[in-house]
Parts: structure tokens; sequence; C-alpha cells
């Protein structure tokens, strides 16, 4: 065959397996809604005994004295409704499929990502891009083929939460953000259900049983949402992936214990975890309010509400996106490149914490954290008013430098050209124009140059 023959009839090949390709994944996706909608309502049905292979596969907790054979029979009856396959939800899953829990309903709206493998356990390097809920379903239907595991591939969000929570004995929060954390809470309380809770951010965690026996509900320790400026989420403050799977596991032991009835060990108090000093300790919570919005006496929670508005925050988007600039202060990554093509003089400032700038960095870049300048560090402005005046020689005195201000997605950089604009009109920086680079270094990844690392 002739060379371009061949490359033809190579050509054709690939557009037929590629046609195959897409009606297989029409298929598939039309597969995976299918499973979706036949959510199971029936309660699990009662169970007499243990079969031999349930009495071989859990020999060595049916031994415990205080679990046998009666609470085995519990859990393989119990099911649990785990919010949010993250972080919490993989080992909390893990553990709770090994250990015979009879249905396990997994909701998570979002996809597999290469920056999850770290430590969301239950997702491999091939699921990249395939939704959390389904990835953790098959992983644990691999685990223990006898356990129901129910994915929910969408947002929990107040029109669905009270319908799902009802399904369920037990419920896990494993999200990561405020508003779903009151949703959850309220339709827990709203349904009669016990919440297993817990948070872990860099080396530190945190876990709690809410709405259990008597004790506080999440409002009542709670009753307002933290200012949105204080959250952090794991993308931007960090976590060790073992962090978050202690936790996990210990949400799963005290799940366990109210589904073998058993007890929780943390209703009413809080368990807190040190990774990096070593330690756990663990705190009283404050009793029940009587006056709690939604567990008390006269509760005002008597349907779930709008918990994004109520919170001031996202409950799905990832990238919190501040707006504190008008868009005269911003320029996109495409109009900064083309600055930097054409030799403008400028100074491009990355307000980035150290760390981070070890990740990657643009090498033209001057360094200076945004704390830094929150303090008004005077190293820090030292160093910009030299980087200042070497970039404008020639230029009038007085005339203004222009400066982009640039940080990982976009905030941080926003923040710090308010300081800088403060800075100038107090006089104590050269003249300035300052504008900030919309999405900051991910954008420029994902836009300018794939060489550029995500993280
Ligand atoms: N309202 C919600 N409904 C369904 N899933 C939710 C909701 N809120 C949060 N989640 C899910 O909870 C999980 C929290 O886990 P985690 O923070 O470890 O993951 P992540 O958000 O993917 O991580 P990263 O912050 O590193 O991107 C996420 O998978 C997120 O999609
Ligand atoms: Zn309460």
């Amino acid at each position: 065959m002739a060379a371009s023959e061949e490359v033809l009839a190579l050509k054709a090949e690939v557009a037929l397996r590629e046609k195959e390709l897409s009606s297989l994944k029409q298929k598939l996706a039309a597969a995976l809604l299918a499973e979706q909608e036949s959510v199971p309502v029936s309660p699990l049905p009662p169970k007499a005994a243990l079969s031999r292979e349930e009495i071989l596969r859990y020999s060595r907790q049916l031994v415990l004295p205080e679990l046998g054979v009666r609470g085995q029979l519990r859990l393989a009856t119990a099911s649990v409704l785990v919010v949010g396959c993250g972080g919490l939800g993989c080992p909390l899953a893990q553990y709770l499929a090994a250990a015979g829990v009879g249905r396990i309903g997994l909701v998570d709206y979002d996809v597999v990502e290469m920056s999850n493998l770290a430590r969301q356990v239950l997702h491999g390097e091939a699921l990249a891009g395939q939704a959390k809920a389904f990835s953790a379903a098959a992983s644990l239907r691999r685990l223990n083929s006898a356990v129901e595991c129910v994915p929910y591939a969408q947002a929990l969000t107040p029109a669905t939460a009270l319908d799902l929570v009802r399904r369920y004995d037990v419920v896990a929060d494993c999200s990561d953000n405020v508003p779903t954390r009151y949703l959850v809470n309220d339709a827990c309380v709203l349904a009669g259900r016990p919440l297993v809770s817990a948070s872990a951010l860099r080396f530190e965690g945190q876990l709690t049983v809410y709405h259990y026996d008597g004790g506080p509900c999440y409002r009542c320790v709670f009753p307002q949402p933290p200012p949105v400026e204080t959250v952090t989420n794991c993308a931007d403050g960090g976590v060790l992936g073992v962090v978050t799977g202690v936790l996990g596991c210990l949400q799963a032991l005290e799940v366990l214990k109210i589904a073998a009835r058993l007890g929780p060990s943390y209703s009413g108090s809080l368990l807190l975890f040190d990774a990096l000093g070593g330690y756990f300790r663990s705190i009283q919570l404050r009793k029940r309010r009587p006056d709690c919005a939604a567990c008390g006496e006269q509760p005002t929670v008597t349907d779930l509400q709008d918990y994004e508005a109520f919170c001031g925050s996202s409950a799905t988007d990832k990238c919190r996106s501040l707006q504190l600039l008008s868009p005269k202060e911003r320029v996109s990554v495409t109009d900064y490149q083309r600055l930097l093509d054409s030799g403008t003089p400028h100074l491009l400032l990355d307000v980035r914490p150290q760390v981070e700038v070890d990740i990657c960095h643009l090498p033209h870049a001057l360094h200076i954290p945004l704390k830094h300048l929150e303090r008004r560090d005077a190293k820090g402005l030292k160093l910009l008013g030299e980087a200042i005046r070497e970039r404008k020689p020639g230029t009038q005195e007085g005339a203004a430098l222009p400066v982009y201000v640039i940080c990982k997605l976009g905030n941080d950089s926003q923040k710090a050209v308010k300081i800088l604009q403060a800075l100038t009109e107090a006089h104590e920086l050269d003249a300035l124009t300052v504008q900030d680079v919309v999405g900051g270094l991910m954008a420029w990844a994902a836009k300018i140059d794939e060489t550029f690392p995500q993280y």
C-alpha cells in the first residue's frame, strides 16, 4: 500500500472507532442515569441470620463480644448516607462497606480530578473526569459486592436533601462548605436522623455527632455562620491526605457504633486531632439550646431554606471568586501576555505564599506575599519600592509604572491591589497604576502556557 493510501485507511479507521466510542459513551451516560434513578426507597428487610460467607468475611469483628452476631445483623440492615465523596467520604465509605453496612448512599456533584487522588482513596487515575459518586460506588462494589451502593451524582440541595436523608438511618457529613453543613444539619433534625460530622484542614481535624440522644445539633453550637473571609478550604489552605483519612475512619467508627447500637462517643463533645503535635483531645460542646432555630422548643426552621444566602457563600462553587475590583482594575491573562510580548515596562508582583512560589512561578515576577503587604512589612515595601524605581528608568519623576498583581486564582491579587492603591494614595509608594490578573496563575496555565503546572 502506498504511504498516502495507508494514511487514508488509518484515518478512516480512527473516524470509525471515534464514532463507536462516542455511541458507547452515550450508552454509558444513559446507563449511569438509569442507575441513578433506580433509587431504593424501601427500607432494608430485617435479617435473621448470617450466611456462611458472611460469618467468614466478618469473623474478626464477629468475635468481639460488644458486636457479635446481633451487632453484625444490625449493620447489615443499616443504611448510611455519605454527603461528599472526597477526603473524608472516601475512607469513611470504604470502612463502612468493608464492615458490612447494608446500604450506602453516596452524594457528590463533582468529578474526579488528579489533585484529588492524594487523599480521596476510592478514586483512581483511570477514573479522572468521572463523577465521584459513581467512581466511589464502583470502588466499594469491588470491595464488598454484598453492600448496596447508591450513587447520587448531584448536589445535595434544599430541594433534595430531606427526601434523601429520610431514606437513610444515619447521615455522615463529609462536605467541605458551610452552607452544606447547615443544610445537612437541618435535614437531619427535620428527618430525625443522627449526623456524624467531621472536617479536616492542613494538619488538623475535628469530629462530633450532632442531634443524637438529646445532644446538640450543629445550629445549637453554631447559630450563625462564620464570616465568609474566615473560611478556608483544602484547595487554599492545603491538607495532608492521611489527616482526612484519620478523620474519615473516626467518622466511620462513630457511624458503626450508632448503627450497631453501641452508642457513639462524641455526642455533645468535639474531638480535636493535631497531626503535627501528634495528639487527640476532646472538648465538651454546649448543651442543646432550647431556643435553637432547628432543634429548639419552637423551631423556626420548619423546612429547608436558601443556605447559600444564609451563609453568604456557595455550596458548590469550588473556586470562590471574590469580586473586589472594578473591571477597569483588572486584566485578563491574554491581555497580560500581549503586554509582556510587547516589552512594555511594568512590574509583575506575585503575592502568593513562599510555599506556593516554590511549586511554580513566572521567572520575571517579583515575589512579596500578601501577608507581608497586609502588615505593611518594611522589608517587603522597600523591595517593592526598589523594583518600581529599577523598572522605570528614563520615565519622568511622578509617572506611574504599571504594576500587575498575580496570585493563584485571582482573589488575593485583588486584596493586594487594594493595599497598593492605599499605599500610593498615602504617598508611601511611588505613583503606580495597579491592576490584578484575573484568574491568576491557574488561568495562565489553562489559557496561555499548558506546560505551566496546575496545583
Ligand atoms: N452540597 C453538596 N452536595 C454534594 N456534594 C458536595 C456538596 N458540598 C460539597 N460536596 C462534595 O464534598 C466533597 C468534599 O471533599 P474534599 O474537600 O476532600 O474534595 P474537593 O472539594 O474535591 O477537594 P479540593 O478542595 O482539594 O478541590 C467534594 O467532593 C465536594 O464535591
Ligand atoms: Zn439545635
